[in-house]
């Protein structure tokens, strides 16, 4: 069954006159990863408070679980889980002593021994806080989150700091939780990361969401690429080879990629033009566009039109 289990309508979000989140909707199916993603200060951790009940929306509406976060809390708290950006461990406590201490406050918790494998922190039960890396503190927020069997996790950059291998293991464990049945909300700056887990994602910029959709539908309204090597020509020649029906051509020192609707008859151009100057396009490939590519164009395009 496809049920609505977080539900953001029209959100707007003031500081005092700074408007933060300038009306954003989306919805999360039972069971499915939305990743929210965006440029820093976009507004995701603001919309994340609020969906956590950390403050009332300024406009809007925000439902978890069909309720709402702030003034229906106790409905909602014991069946979320949160990673914060910034977590607030004793330092002096062990990792154990931390698990234990929370178990004591959260219904139905998962055995502390199970819980520390599942994020890979098993070996370091003994270990105090304020010995852990950056990374295996991250994991221990991640622990924490998953204690109380939640339906709903929201996770705010949960892999910051890990190492890749590390960042391979929360994924394989969020995997898992959403086969589960857990709904996941994910912010992001590790677009791969989006790639991998988010069955949808958004766009942010700015208080708004600029795109949204699957993966297939965000890439779906760009052209494809053409991208190649070529040292020792200027980039404003590139433009105008004749006839080539390009939307844009981007450089970055010798390496182009032109975005093109009709990329066979580009690639024509482009080969014919190359050929006749005995220039060699090295590294050529034909592809869609990359989730960075479309987010650095979005923030890009964006920022102009500011
Ligand atoms: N308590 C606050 N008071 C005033 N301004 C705030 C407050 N919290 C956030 N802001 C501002 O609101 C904007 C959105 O911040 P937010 O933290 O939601 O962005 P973000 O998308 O999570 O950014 P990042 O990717 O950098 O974490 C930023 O310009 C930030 O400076």
């Amino acid at each position: 069954m496809n049920t609505t289990v977080i539900e953001v309508r029209d959100l707007h979000q003031r500081y005092d006159d700074f408007e933060a989140v300038r009306g954003i909707s989306f919805e999360v199916a039972r069971g499915e990863l939305y990743a929210l993603l965006g440029t820093n200060g976009a507004g995701k951790t603001t919309t994340l408070d609020v969906l956590e009940g950390f403050h009332p929306p300024t406009k809007g509406q925000a439902r978890v679980l069909g309720h709402d976060p702030l003034t229906e809390r106790a409905a909602v708290r014991q069946r979320v889980g949160l990673v914060l950006q910034e977590a607030g461990f004793y330092k002096d406590l062990t990792v154990a002593e931390t698990v234990d201490a929370w178990r004591r406050w959260t219904p139905r918790a998962l055995e502390r021994r199970h819980v520390l494998e599942r994020v890979g922190l098993a070996h370091r039960e003994a270990v105090r806080v304020a010995q852990l890396s950056g990374g295996e503190k991250r994991r221990l927020d991640l622990a924490l989150a998953i204690l109380g069997r939640p339906e709903v996790l929201f996770l705010d950059e949960p892999t910051t700091g890990l190492d890749p291998e590390a960042r391979r293991n929360v994924w394989a464990l969020v995997r898992e939780m959403v086969a589960e049945g857990v709904t996941v909300l994910l912010t992001t700056h590790y677009l791969d990361e989006a790639e991998h887990l988010a069955q949808r994602l958004a766009i942010m910029h700015a208080g708004r969401i600029v795109t949204e959709g699957t993966l297939g539908d965000v890439v779906a309204g760009r052209g494809t690429r053409i991208a190649f090597r070529l040292p020792g020509v200027r980039p404003s020649e590139l433009p105008y080879v004749p006839g080539l029906t390009r939307r844009s051509v981007r450089a970055d020192g010798d390496a182009y990629a032109v975005e093109t609707d009709e990329p066979q008859e580009d690639l024509r151009v482009l080969l014919t033009w190359a050929h006749e100057r005995g220039l060699e396009l090295t590294g050529l490939e034909v592809r869609r566009p990359s989730l960075e590519e479309i987010f650095l164009e979005v923030a890009e395009t964006e920022r102009v039109a500011a």
